[in-house]
């Protein structure tokens, strides 16, 4: 076990390169079964959730070949292996292999997905659209269980707009007999680009990108090959950290309409945000002025980047008001900014920020992906050293993050836990 080190004060200056999207390749990867020949997927990000994904389509049986961040699939071999312990509990996205090996072997055991804690996460919206595609849907001993004689298009309109259940069910639709119709269908974009695969593998989907979604289902899906898109919460990341500590940052690999509800707020706080083709350019003026968020589902302010917004309301001018009407209890960060000298109030289901005030150096605790991703960019605002535990969520979603912040010139390294910490945390 490690934690992160940060000495804080560091201006970040020069370029840095955005990865391939976490959202899209924990999908890409599950999406892979359905073929019938190999499938290769480049520009995948070297973080955990991708490593994890690729060991559980092994121990269904798939051959995995990779080669630098690009993976050939071999979904030949692969057979519906129950998968209800271990390595599924790692991660959220685990819950595609429902849609995937139901999709293909029209039966699956999977145990409910781990991933980060941000309150209830519900899969009853995946669930309910496996059902009305004809599959028995069993819940037991911590495990879905799935099974369908054959799968028959349906038309499916959800409750609550969800990535995860409009991925799944469109992973269950592709191969199933005539039409599915998903309503009130997420819009992100990484659903559009796992629909994107599923088109170059023979899949007949219209709609992505709309809230309505139809799906033809076809016999079987081929190979292909297939780039990822880049990943816009990691570039909103790197773009909150440069509005709070940076010179002159520039991001290279971003689609910037991706994050325009971002760009947007930056540039109300007075940050100057100029976008090229594949770039974006960020260079804070000073002081920064307090705005208000509200998180929506795409294109609406991106929940996964609210905590890290957070911190960077506390460097500015006056009050500013969080409301996460996805996540509305995603608010583990808030007493380890406080730790580092935040004046932060939870009100009404709102996060009250004050500002501005300086952090200080503190040990902390990320509790989950974006909460880790908060607390680095505190880290990077702050006076002295802070010292951050629960590394392991962080490398969940962050591609060589320690790498990347040094070149951009922080002081930032990995330290090896001792005993007495790793005592301390198992106790905590
Ligand atoms: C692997 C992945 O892509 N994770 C993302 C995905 O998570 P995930 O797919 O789990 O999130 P959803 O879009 O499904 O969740 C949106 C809202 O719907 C609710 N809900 C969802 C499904 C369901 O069956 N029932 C239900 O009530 C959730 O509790 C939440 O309040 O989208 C979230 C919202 O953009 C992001 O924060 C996560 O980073
Ligand atoms: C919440 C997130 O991930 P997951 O859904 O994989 O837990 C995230 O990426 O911010």
């Amino acid at each position: 076990m490690q934690k992160l080190l940060i000495e804080g004060g560091h201006l970040l200056n020069g370029k840095v390169k955005i990865s391939g999207a976490k959202n899209s390749a924990v999908a890409l990867l599950p999406a892979s079964i359905l073929a019938d020949s190999p499938v290769t997927i480049e520009g995948l990000p070297q973080i955990s959730d991708v490593y994890t994904l690729s060991d559980l389509l092994e121990e269904i049986g798939g051959q995995v070949h990779w080669n630098g961040q690009n993976v050939t699939i071999h979904p030949e071999k692969m057979v519906a292996m129950p998968l209800p312990n271990g390595k599924v509990k790692k991660l959220r996205a685990s819950y595609y292999f429902m849609g995937a090996m139901l999709g293909k072997f029209k039966k699956a055991v999977i145990g409910l997905p781990g991933g980060c804690y941000l309150g209830p996460r519900p899969i009853d919206q995946h669930i309910k659209g496996f059902e009305a595609l004809g599959a028995e849907v069993k819940n037991e001993q911590g495990a879905i269980y799935l099974r369908a004689k054959e799968l028959r298009g349906a038309r499916i309109y959800l409750d609550v707009v969800s990535v995860g259940a409009t991925i799944n069910i469109m992973l269950a639709a592709v191969l199933a007999k005539g039409k599915t119709i998903i309503e009130n269908a997420a819009k992100e974009p990484e659903i559009i680009d796992v629909a994107t695969l599923l088109t170059n593998m023979g899949a007949k989907i219209k709609g992505v990108g709309t809230d309505v979604i139809r799906i033809e289902g076809v016999p079987s899906l081929h190979g292909c090959k297939h780039t990822i898109i880049p990943d816009r919460i990691e570039a909103g990341t790197y773009a909150i950290a440069a509005a709070a500590q940076g010179k002159e940052v520039i991001l290279d690999n971003v689609i910037t309409q991706h994050i325009e509800s971002l760009l947007a707020k930056l540039r109300e706080m007075g940050v100057t945000v100029e976008e090229s083709d594949e770039q974006l350019y960020i260079a804070p003026r000073q002081p920064l002025k307090s705005v208000d968020i509200k998180t929506l589902v795409y294109p609406g302010f991106p929940t996964d980047l609210q905590q890290p917004f957070t911190t960077l309301l506390t460097k500015a001018d006056n009050t500013g008001i969080v409301t996460d009407t996805i996540y509305s209890a995603r608010l583990k960060h808030i007493d380890e900014l406080r730790r580092m000298n935040a004046v932060i109030k939870v009100q009404g289901g709102s996060v009250i920020v004050n500002g501005p005030v300086q952090l200080e150096g503190a040990k902390v605790k990320a509790s989950d992906l974006r909460a880790g991703a908060a607390l680095v960019i505190a880290g990077l605002m702050a006076n002295g050293v802070t010292e951050i535990t629960g590394v392991e969520h962080i490398d969940r979603g962050y591609e060589k993050i320690t790498e990347k912040l040094t070149n951009l010139g922080a002081n930032i390294w990995r330290e090896k836990l001792t005993e007495e910490e790793i005592l301390q945390i198992r106790n905590s």
